[in-house]
């Protein structure tokens, strides 16, 4: 797939609606990607956005691995955050936004997604069975567990299910940045963290390959909102 696409949101089977957003989406392999291969017109502000969003994985990544009880470097060493995907999100204004959705609901396919948002507002997240807007915070970032990081936490960690409503008076611009495994770390199988799981808590997810989990996540209809069930032991 093509390191650099600029694409609209239309739906991948006829029955699914379209979303109303249009995403230019910059993939680094392993924090690396040749700098020619972004466009001229973003190609510095990508090259230091994504210099910030590295150090503030790794915290992350040291944050998360004591959640979890485990060293501080553990979630670092599997390295299953060291490649990203900038999706630079643009939300046109909508004539009917009762009639779209900005983007629908879903939980990300990441293992950690660094979201960054303007002022306009419209991410709403799913808590006890109703949505609540995530108000635009200046200067901050919004940290979203995603499906990868509740399978190898055993569900220790929950990924949060969100959507994006359509605004019919300002556009919206966000820049979410989806961390995944580095090349060496995606020929490994994944799998609940062998820490976490003994007798009285066993694995809820089966073992799996990335690219089997990354086939199946891409290629889902609209109606599967999340790739988890898909890999849990029933
Ligand atoms: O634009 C946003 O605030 C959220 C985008 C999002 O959830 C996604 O692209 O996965
Ligand atoms: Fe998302």
């Amino acid at each position: 797939m093509e390191r650099v696409r600029f694409t609209s949101s239309v739906p991948k089977r006829e029955t699914d609606a379209a979303c109303w957003r249009d995403l230019l989406t910059i993939v680094y392999q392993d924090d690396e990607l040749d700098p020619q291969v972004v466009p001229l017109a973003c190609r510095e502000e990508v090259q230091e956005y994504v210099k910030h969003m590295i150090p503030l994985r790794e915290s992350m990544a040291g944050l998360l691995s004591e959640a979890l009880g485990l060293s501080t470097d553990h979630l670092s060493n599997m390295e299953c955050m060291k490649s990203e995907a900038l999706a630079c999100l643009y939300y046109p204004v909508c004539p009917e936004p009762d009639k779209t959705l900005g983007q629908l609901k879903h939980s990300d396919a990441s293992f950690i997604t660094l979201l960054m948002q303007d002022s306009v507002g419209g991410l709403q997240i799913l808590h006890n069975n109703q949505w609540v807007d995530v108000p635009p915070v200046p200067g901050s970032f919004i940290a979203n567990i995603g499906d990868l990081m509740q399978i190898i936490s055993n569900d220790k960690f929950i990924s949060a299910e969100h959507r994006v409503v359509a605004q019919p008076s300002d556009s919206r611009v966000s820049v979410a940045c989806f961390f995944t495994p580095s090349t060496s770390a995606i020929s490994k199988p994944l799998m609940p963290i062998k820490e976490l799981v003994c007798d009285d808590s066993p694995a809820v997810y089966k073992e799996f390959l990335f690219m089997e989990y990354i086939q199946y996540a891409l290629g889902r209809g609209q109606h599967v909102h999340s790739a988890l069930p898909h890999f849990r032991i029933r």
